[in-house]
């Protein structure tokens, strides 16, 4: 199978390929066309995953084309934008129709699930890695940028974290048992859900957003820096589940929701007179610290005493204290 009747059969043809709001010309030509209201503006992200980094060697196809759009699909969300668009530029070692099937079975699935069209992109031989741009619509002044933390905003999350990085060792090591609850966390490290409602609902309210990609310290650290304020983090009240205490005790399970990384939910500053709003909607809303007058993360124990933060988020390169 060439390049082009791989493009046609597995990519052209899928369901996610078919037009959409807002795509005024999808798959085929030199570039994509994307038509916006004038009133919106064009949010744009781009993340690659690479085997062995951001995912094993060996990864199930379709399991993999969820996680890699379900992923970048998140930066949508952190940003309070609607979903328009996606372009995948994939490298392959070989094209196997098995693999490909199963590739292109996640990818419309999760395309799905974010209400998204795969637009375009590019195929080459090498080594696995993908890289999806993903394209949505914000309208001016409303997005959700990590730059507005305001003193005595509260800060939230989406949901529980530390799951994803409690799979990890599974993830690794497929010989090692599986438990129910490990299973669990499997499934949040292959198809993490990008809190896409919960974005839209932040419009106007949150006054500043990011997605967890890194561990909730690290990813905290952006917004601080980026909006001249100083987070407090309650460790008490960081939201671990059931499944996660289970398979890594009280201290790994906290370790993996503070450091660990590969959430993909939602962190947040909010002014207190929106939490019970947002609550009331049913929307995952969990308070863990608050904005305060100063720099940096600081981690609280439930005296309210400063504890000493485990190590920092993930990086590619470098000193994760840089
Ligand atoms: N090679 C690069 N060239 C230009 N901008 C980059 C590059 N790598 C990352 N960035 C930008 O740096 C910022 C932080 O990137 P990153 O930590 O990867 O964000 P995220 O966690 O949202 O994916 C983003 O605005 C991203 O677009
Ligand atoms: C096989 C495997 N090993 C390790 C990890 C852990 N890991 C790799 S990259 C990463 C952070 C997120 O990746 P990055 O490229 O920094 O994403 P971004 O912040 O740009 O969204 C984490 C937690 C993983 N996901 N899979
Ligand atoms: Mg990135």
């Amino acid at each position: 199978m060439g390049e082009f009747e791989l493009i046609r059969h597995y990519f052209a043809a899928a369901a996610c390929a078919r037009g959409g709001e807002g795509i005024a010309l999808g798959i085929g030509d030199d570039c994509a066309l994307l038509t916006l209201p004038a009133e919106q503006q064009l949010a744009v992200s781009t993340d690659t995953l690479v085997e062995g980094v951001h995912f094993p060697r060996q990864a199930d196809p379709y399991l993999l084309a969820q996680r890699a759009l379900a992923v970048s699909a998140s930066d949508l969300a952190a940003m309070g934008a609607q979903p328009v668009g996606f372009t995948l530029a994939l490298t392959l070692p070989n094209a196997e129709a098995d693999w490909l099937q199963a590739f292109a079975r996640g990818l419309d699935e999760m395309a799905h699930y974010c209400d998204i069209r795969l637009i375009g992109g590019d195929t080459t031989r090498g080594p696995l890695s993908m890289t999806l741009t993903v394209f949505g619509q914000v309208p001016h002044q409303q997005a959700l940028k990590r730059s507005g933390a305001q003193v005595g905003d509260l800060l939230c999350v989406g949901g529980e974290l530390g799951d994803a990085a409690g799979a990890l060792p599974l993830v690794l090591d497929p010989s090692l048992s599986v438990s129910e609850a490990g299973d669990a966390l499997l499934g949040r490290y292959w198809s993490p859900k990008p809190q896409l409602q919960l974005g839209l609902a932040l419009r106007g309210k949150a006054t500043a957003a990011l997605d967890i990609s890194d561990g909730l310290l690290a990813d905290c650290g952006h917004i601080a820096r980026a909006s001249g304020v100083a987070l407090l983090i309650e460790q008490a009240r960081v939201p671990l589940s059931a499944d996660l205490l289970d398979v890594a005790g009280e201290e790994g399970a906290l370790n993996c929701a503070l450091s660990g990384g590969d959430d993909y939910r939602l962190a947040f500053t909010l002014p207190p007179e929106h939490l019970a709003t947002l609550q009331e909607q049913g929307l995952p809303v969990y308070v863990v610290g608050r904005v305060e007058v100063g720099e940096g993360v600081t981690l609280l124990d439930t005296q309210g005493r400063c504890v000493q933060a485990p190590a920092s988020g993930y990086q590619h390169f470098g000193n994760p204290r840089d």
